[in-house]
This record gives C-alpha cells, structure tokens and sequence, in this order.
C-alpha cells in the first residue's frame, strides 16, 4: 500500500500526558502531534484550513498533508467535521451557499482555492464516493459511461488515447475495465443492461466506485463508504480500497475503528471543535496515542 514512514524519534518527542509542559501551548503541541511526516510526496496539501457555515466555525486550522498511494483515515466524533474536511479537498462545499473556506489545499503543488480552477476537471481528478450508494437510474452501462461521455472522454483526451479507436470499443473497454477494478465485474458482466438499482446495495455502491474510477481520478474521497452495507459487502469494500490504494490516494472517512485499523496507512483524529488533534501512522494511532483525548476516543471513552 503506502510508503508513508512514521517520524524518527527526533522528530515525534511529545509525552503520552495529552497535557503541556511549561511554556507550550495546547496549539504548540497539537501540531506536532499533527505533523506527520512521511516519505515520497504529498498529494494534497492542506494549511490552516478554516470552515464556517455561518457562525458555526466547523473546521479549525487544519493542517495536513496526504501521502500519494495510500490510504488515509478521517475518524471522529459525529459532528467533528470529518465530512467537511473531506468536501474541502475537491471544492464540494462550493456547492453548499453557507459554508465559508478559508485557507490553502493544493493538490499537485497547485492550490485548487484560487481564481480561475477548473472545478469540473478538479473533481474528475479528484473524485468522491458518498455514504448511500446513489447509482443513475440508468443501466449499469450507462452509469458508467455516463460522466465520460459527458465529459467527452470518450473521443478525446486520455481516456481516448488509452482506448482503443472506435467509440463504441471505447466505451465498452472502459466499462469493462473500471467494473474490474471496482471487484464487480464477474457479477454483472451479463446484466451491464439491467437496471443498475436492481443491483445489491453493496453491487450498487462498488458500480459508483466504479463509476468514479471511470473518469480517471488520482485521489479518491470516500465518505463512509460501507456504512449502509452489511457485513460482506463491507469487507468486500474494505479488499477494494485496499487494491485502489495501489493505484490512488485514498481518503476515507470512518466511523468504524476496526475498519480504519484494517484498511488505513495513516489516521487523523478529528475531535470537537473542528479539530485536527493527532495524524500519524495508523498503527501508532491504534496503539499508543499522543494525545489523552485520542486514547479516551479510541478506546470508548467518549464519543
Ligand atoms: N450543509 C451544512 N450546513 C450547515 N452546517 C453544516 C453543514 N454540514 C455540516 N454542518 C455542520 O458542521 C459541523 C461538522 O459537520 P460534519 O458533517 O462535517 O461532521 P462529521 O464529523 O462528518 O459528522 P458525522 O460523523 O455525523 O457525519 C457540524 O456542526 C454540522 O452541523
């Protein structure tokens, strides 16, 4: 999966109290609990992330980077943020009138909160899976050549330069490939033109990974992805994500503390307030927190 490496000793020197030692802050040391560092580059960049919807401050200077080709886990209390946090990484808030965002995410190296950001190419880059499954009323098909037609990808662009010549072979290809690497392929490459809300809610929400994939992302933002499925489309979910990790960013938020265990390379607690409180490897996470606050919430303290 990642190749994400935890801190040197040097680098990680706060105590496991949760509390601050003389003439630190309780900013001061979150943010070196939130520091993570990591090799290879950073896909996303966020610094001093800030959202409001209306008085209601969200989020709380958030800073955080995300490591290529792994999987990363957003976990929290209800109402912490995680949510808005994800939609900030490809400007979905945009669509929501009262939230304001203050602050720099770049992906790339390029900061996607500026004048003049294609967000229709952004989000193609950047795409989302949300908590229900929501296929189109359509065909398996059509769900997935649905965006790419749309887009026209499907004759231009890469998409087009990596398959093949005709359009309908095109189409075809992509629907072939990205049902294979969302695990779906073998249960419905006899039915592609069912209806695709005849599939099982797990089948309907592997097609919108599915879906996703077809329109060429990089980072992939996952909001409770398995959380409406029961216990064997979840793990179905979980094997996926874990293979997607191998060719793309992940980011997912998680209310299950088990599944960020299993599937995560890194995990950012997000608490109360809006705040990003400690971001490290999972492991380290799971098992020896920085932070009191942290170890209260993963062990069933509160929360
Ligand atoms: N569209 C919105 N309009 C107004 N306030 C919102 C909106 N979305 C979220 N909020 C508020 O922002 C805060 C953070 O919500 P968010 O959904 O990001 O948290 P979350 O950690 O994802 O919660 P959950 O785990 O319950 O999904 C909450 O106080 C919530 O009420």
């Amino acid at each position: 999966m990642s190749n994400a490496k935890p801190r040197t000793d040097e680098q990680h020197t706060s105590t496991n109290t949760g509390t601050t030692t003389a003439g630190e802050t309780d900013e001061a040391v979150r943010e070196e609990w939130t520091d993570y560092r990591f090799e290879g580059e950073a896909k996303l960049s966020v610094e001093d992330l800030d959202v409001y919807y209306g008085d209601d401050h969200a989020l709380e200077s958030v800073s955080m980077d995300i490591p290529e080709e792994s999987v990363t886990a957003l976990i929290g209390p209800s109402g912490c943020g995680k949510s808005t946090y994800l939609r900030c990484l490809n400007r979905m808030n945009d669509r929501i009138a009262a939230a304001e965002v203050d602050g720099s995410v770049t992906f790339d190296g390029d900061e996607i909160y500026q004048d003049g950001v294609n967000l229709v190419e952004l989000r193609k880059r950047v795409g989302m899976v949300f908590q229900s499954p929501n296929p189109f009323p359509k065909s398996i098909r059509d769900n997935i050549t649905y965006g790419p037609r749309k887009h026209g990808d499907l004759d231009s662009g890469v998409l087009a330069k990596l398959l093949g010549t005709a359009t309908t072979e095109k189409a075809d290809a992509l629907v072939e490939q990205s049902l294979r690497n969302a695990a779906l392929w073998d249960e419905v490459q006899d039915r592609l033109d069912d209806n695709a809300l005849e599939l099982s809610g797990g089948q309907q929400q592997r097609l919108c990974i599915a879906r996703c994939l077809a329109t060429d992302p990089e980072v992939i933002l996952m909001d409770e992805p398995a959380s409406a499925l029961d216990p064997i489309a979840t793990s179905r979910i979980e094997d996926l994500i874990a293979d997607l990790a191998e060719d793309y960013t992940v980011v997912v938020v998680t209310h299950n503390m088990q599944q960020a265990q299993r599937i995560s390379d890194q995990t950012a607690v997000f608490l109360t307030g809006g705040q990003l409180v400690e971001y490290d490897d999972t492991e380290k996470i799971f098992t020896d927190p920085e932070s009191q606050r942290v170890e209260d919430y993963i062990t069933g303290k509160f929360g």
